[in-house]
């Protein structure tokens, strides 16, 4: 039987240590970790992500400010905020949810970030750092949140085989990134990649951010397999509801070592993840202001 890994366990421990840094960061330099959260436009999804991460902010007692703008909002109104945030010393980190309007150029609006207040590790800087390994950067929530997962369950990642399903931006490319930081052998596979099945069933860790539901099926996975599930799919059930589901079908992958579920598994890790970053930032800006010591 495979091991289910709870994130949402896992994302209450995280929450916890943050709500302990929160605490004392307003103590000893009397600062209080600020997220402002930008919604543009009504997408439902977007609203209920926005609200559960505004919710977690505040658990931990970080301040969370909200900026709801239409959907018919220009690019250059969008902008106007976000530099109006980056030089606002109250705020410690800016989280633009995506996706963004299409009349909106995301990749401008998330390179007017001040790199330092960029939580979402989205920023070029931020994408540099990882992927020269300088470090110190802010990293992307979700494959940071695999990337945790992993380390419950794995000491030693030296040389193991990696495959990660999908390439995008916020997802496949930094977590094959902070994979290969950990100096596995990565395959990053994609929509065009021949022979899938295959190269999945050759790895030692698979991590699934497809968007595709159920696509890796129990027969792509290797036994012993760590298997980490990105995918978050609505999907219609014949009664008329509907019901999420992951790119991956755990029900068939009871010869996997480790498996996290969906819904509860890589999601709640994102919005910890998140809030991580918030307080590394707030941090981060506090020790900066500190009087050098000669
Ligand atoms: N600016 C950003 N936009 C988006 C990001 C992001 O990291 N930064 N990621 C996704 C959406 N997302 C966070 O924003 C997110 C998605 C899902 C979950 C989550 O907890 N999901 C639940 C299941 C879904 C449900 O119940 O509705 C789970 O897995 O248990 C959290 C955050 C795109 N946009």
């Amino acid at each position: 039987m495979a091991q289910i890994l709870q994130g949402d366990l896992v994302a209450r421990e995280v929450l916890d240590s943050v709500s302990q840094r929160v605490s004392r960061l307003s103590d000893t330099n009397g600062v209080d970790a600020c997220l402002a959260v930008v919604l543009v436009g009504h997408d439902p999804a977007s609203e209920i992500y926005v609200r559960r991460k505004q919710k977690a902010a505040r658990s931990v007692g970080i301040r969370s400010l909200e900026y709801r703008l239409d959907e018919e909002t220009s690019q250059q109104g969008l902008l106007d905020l976000v530099h109006k945030l980056n030089a606002d010393p109250a705020v410690h980190g800016i989280l633009v949810q995506l996706p963004l309007p299409s009349h909106i150029a995301g990749d401008v609006i998330l390179g007017a970030i001040a790199p330092q207040k960029d939580v979402d590790g989205f920023h070029p800087v931020n994408v540099g750092r990882l992927s020269t390994g300088a470090g110190g950067g802010l990293v992307p929530c979700t494959p940071l949140g695999c990337v945790m997962l992993l380390e419950r369950v794995i000491d030693d990642f030296r040389g193991l085989k990696a495959v990660v399903i999908g390439k995008s931006n916020i997802v496949g490319k930094p977590a094959a990134l902070l994979l290969l930081d950990r100096e596995c052998t990565v395959t990053v596979t994609h929509i065009h990649t021949r022979g899938l099945p295959d190269i999945a069933r050759s790895a030692d860790i698979i991590i699934a951010a497809a968007g595709s539901p159920r696509l890796v099926r129990g027969d792509w996975v290797k036994p012993g397999a760590v298997v980490i599930d990105v995918g978050i799919n609505r999907i219609a059930l014949e009664d008329g509801t509907s019901a999420i589901v992951g790119d991956v079908a755990l029900d068939e992958c009871d010869h996997a070592a480790v498996i996290t579920p969906v819904p509860k598994g890589v999601g709640p890790m994102t919005i910890a993840c998140l809030l991580k970053n918030t307080v590394h930032a707030a941090e981060a800006m506090a020790r900066a202001r500190e009087p050098a010591v000669q």
